[in-house]
């Protein structure tokens, strides 16, 4: 079956936090339209860029885009950016079911409010490995009042200039600021206008929610939970899950979960469902939504305090869930028994370029060319893209991951990995001390293009030449397509590179992918037919469309 959707994209003012701001929306929506399909349908988006002065591009994150390398929305990698007034038709498969994302791929434009969710639904007949009555969604980010001209103006400028912690966290794109607070005074709190009126998700006392959570901030890591209810964590990343009960559920930014929560406690009340920021000292207030027990009225407070998650540095208490999350024991897809190549990746902050703060691994930090590597690989356009391969590990004996690097300086490139085809790649993530002393960040590494084995996690430094069966779970892994590296430790996955294409490989922390941290793979590019001329036009790639 085909899914038809038209996107028209568009800046328009929105007040999710009670703030009014400029806002990128789909439709006049932010988050945009639920793509609603089935597995194995077509999905085909017509992207309208209405922003008059930007150009833009949408990525369809954890759709893996199996022959249809072209649509996956990263610009400078697989198209030319959608200029102001283009249209640029997204056509794909949706070959797995699950809970995906569509998001900007360009700029800052993410956190701008160009976002939405990709539902895709298993195939008539197919039995589930759990049972719900009704199936929600909820979708969380995090929000800034500076304009995101500022906030990528700051992280590229000497000095530099962070964007900060967010001013709010929004449910569904409602969400408030602290308006009380003396930093914000000048920002007019408009506590009346209906954008920031809280969600509400109503359940009926007895019955089983499945809950699809996905995390699309920018920044934050965050903790979620209902106020009162344990969650059964059944899917993440379009896999399911060897089953396990929490209170609250960690989310890294580009992840999404499913979990099963019974409507099962005083029915007289509301609850809370909140969301905290963790890992990031945090700064931000609670963002709420209403967990409203029929008949209750659906924005009747909670007589309670919203939860305030857990502690927001227990970096062991995320590093345990992330062990936790196993292959459900039906659907277990063992990975390859052995890799092809390791690359070993050393996630730094350095200074480039004459003092710029950027992130870099193995000293090298990204940049994107103006060709799109699809093209330029393809058609072998010289000079478009830094041709020398980039390094598979680092100086593992002699750097100390607990101390800032001691030459603070990088390069900045724009080379590539190539794989080959059908090969099994192994990629160990890891962390290390930022700029500032005893400082190590989480880090959300997202991949295009594939779904990888998550083979372990370890706090601490990774020896690469430990024997992998040691420190491998070569078992249960789940699959997923976004993974957190957590502080000073190290994360090890694997996959196969059998999806012809150009993928990007990055953090995504809007913010740090920006600032250079991020890779690229290119695998079997020989194997692609004729490119579509729409994601040509620019670079290099201008001079194959003259007649
Ligand atoms: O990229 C970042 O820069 C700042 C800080 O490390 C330097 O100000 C921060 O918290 C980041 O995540």
């Amino acid at each position: 079956k085909v899914r038809r959707y038209r996107f028209h994209i568009a800046y328009k003012y929105k007040s999710p936090d009670c703030f009014q701001k400029l806002s990128i929306t789909v439709n006049g929506q932010s988050p945009g339209p639920t793509i609603i399909a089935e597995q194995g349908d077509t999905v085909v988006v017509e992207v309208q860029n209405g922003l008059l002065t930007e150009n833009t591009a949408v990525h369809w994150h954890g759709i893996r885009q199996i022959g249809t390398p072209w649509s996956d929305g990263t610009e400078g990698i697989s198209q030319c950016p959608i200029t102001p007034g283009e249209t640029f038709v997204y056509k794909f498969v949706v070959d797995r079911a699950g809970t995906y994302i569509y998001h900007a791929h360009y700029g800052m434009q993410r956190s701008a409010g160009l976002y939405g969710l990709i539902k895709v639904a298993v195939p008539e007949g197919t039995v589930e490995p759990f049972a719900y009555d009704y199936d929600r969604s909820i979708v969380v980010n995090d929000w800034w009042h500076k304009s995101t001209y500022e906030q990528a103006t700051g992280l590229s400028s000497v000095p530099f200039a962070f964007v900060g912690e967010p001013q709010s966290l929004l449910i569904n794109g409602r969400g408030r600021f602290n308006c009380s607070l003396p930093s914000a005074s000048g920002a007019v709190c408009n506590l009346t206008n209906p954008d920031c009126s809280p969600s509400v998700f109503t359940v009926v006392p007895g019955k089983t929610y499945r809950f699809r959570i996905a995390c699309i901030t920018s920044l934050s890591a965050i903790s979620f939970g209902f106020e009162g209810h344990n969650m059964t964590v059944v899917e993440a990343d379009g896999y399911y899950v060897k089953p396990f009960v929490v209170d609250s559920l960690y989310l890294y930014s580009g992840e999404t979960y499913s979990v099963l929560v019974k409507a099962d406690q005083d029915p007289s009340r509301n609850y809370w469902a909140s969301v905290n920021v963790v890992s990031r000292k945090p700064d931000t207030p609670t963002g709420t939504a209403i967990l409203n027990y029929y008949p209750n009225h659906p924005s009747r407070a909670p007589p309670t305090a919203p939860p305030a998650g857990p502690l927001w540095n227990d970096t062991a208490a995320r590093l345990n869930q992330s062990v936790a999350i196993r292959a459900h024991p039906d659907h277990v897809e063992a990975p390859p028994a052995a890799s092809d190549r390791t690359i070993v990746l050393l996630n730094t902050q350095n200074k480039v370029d004459g003092g710029h703060v950027r992130w870099a691994l193995n000293n090298v930090s990204f940049t994107l060319p103006d060709t799109p590597y699809l093209v330029a690989l393809k058609y072998k356009l010289k000079r478009a893209f830094d041709a020398r391969p980039p390094p598979e590990s680092y100086d593992y004996r002699g750097y100390d991951i607990r101390s800032a690097p001691p030459n603070p300086n990088a390069t900045s490139s724009s080379s590539i990995y190539r794989l080959g085809f059908n090969t099994t790649v192994d990629v160990v993530l890891q962390n290390a001390n930022t700029l500032n002393p005893n400082n190590s960040e989480t880090h959300p590494w997202h991949l295009h293009g594939h779904d990888f084995w998550v083979l372990g996690h370890g706090a601490g430094k990774f020896d690469p030449s430990a024997h992998p069966a040691g420190v491998f779970n070569l078992v249960d892994p789940i699959q997923k397509n976004t993974v957190p590296v957590h502080p000073y430790g190290w994360t090890a996955l694997r996959f196969r590179a059998d999806n012809p294409g150009v993928w990007a490989f990055h953090c995504h922390v809007e913010a740090h992918y920006f600032m250079g941290m991020g890779l690229v793979f290119e695998e079997g590019v020989e194997k692609i037919g004729r490119l579509p001329d729409a994601i040509m036009g620019c670079g290099e790639s201008k001079r194959l469309l003259r007649p």
